[in-house]
């Protein structure tokens, strides 16, 4: 089954001194459920912008999205964010954590926005195996960069999301730590048929996935680099 689609999309950014960016100029990419994909590609070639593209974040300046045979823009703003809600995790470069709600928190309230019962074992596991389990109270100002990426990881696992969408998620931590955090989302994508794509510079990260995209000036170059 496919999960996320995009037809030609074009995504062309206005800057205040009148110039135009091509971000993406054509892009064409399918991924299927349970698969696990790196996006690839050198600085400013159009890795995050596609990411925000498949996961609703923002629409594209041509071209059509298909997220779960939706199109997101038969969806107005508050049905897209209950959209994006119910089926992507996200895992983004600032993080996004809530700073008034401590660490527990944050990763459960995806869960008690949607009112959906909260898998204490599962999440408890999550917590152990990203090595939270001393900061569930702190709050994430007193965090380290490294452990506010944990948590952002953590809530996007803990709903079991269909899609996990992640921007570097392994940029603020050691390479050990970023083995174990690529190990836990491989075996969540196995165990829940998650699809998962992950926007990375490693080309270490990169070749741990089923699949790499790589991406240059806004167009793909290759669909499967590992074939
Ligand atoms: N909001 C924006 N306004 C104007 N230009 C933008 C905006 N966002 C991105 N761009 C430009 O679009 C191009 C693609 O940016 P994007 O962030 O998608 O690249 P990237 O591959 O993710 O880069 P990096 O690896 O450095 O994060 C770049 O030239 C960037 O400067």
């Amino acid at each position: 089954m496919i999960v996320l689609k995009t037809t030609d999309i074009k995504k062309t950014y206005q800057q205040e001194s009148a110039l135009e960016v091509h971000a993406l100029q054509g892009v064409d990419i399918e991924i299927m459920q349970g698969e696990f994909v790196a996006i690839v590609g050198t600085s400013g070639s159009g890795k995050t912008t596609l990411l925000n593209m498949i996961g609703g974040l923002d629409y594209p300046t041509s071209g059509s999205v298909t997220i779960l045979n939706t199109n997101i823009e038969s969806l107005n703003d508050k049905e897209l964010t209950i959209f994006r809600r119910r089926n992507i995790g996200f895992v983004f470069q600032n993080y996004n954590l809530i700073s008034t709600l401590n660490v527990y928190e944050n990763i459960v309230l995806p869960l008690q926005l949607d009112g959906k019962e909260i898998d204490t074992t599962y999440v408890e596991n999550i917590i152990q195996t990203l090595k939270l389990e001393k900061k569930i109270y702190s709050v994430p100002f007193n965090l380290s960069g490294g452990q506010q990426q944990r948590v952002a990881i953590a809530r996007a696992l803990a709903s079991k999301p269909a899609i996990i969408l992640a921007d570097e998620p392994t940029g603020n931590l050691d390479s050990k730590t970023s083995m174990e955090v690529m190990g836990l989302l491989k075996m969540s994508a196995a165990k829940y048929q998650q699809t998962i794509v992950v926007v990375t510079h490693s080309e270490e990260i990169a070749q741990l996935c089923d699949r790499i995209i790589r991406i240059e000036d806004g167009l793909v170059e290759s669909y499967d680099s590992k074939k």
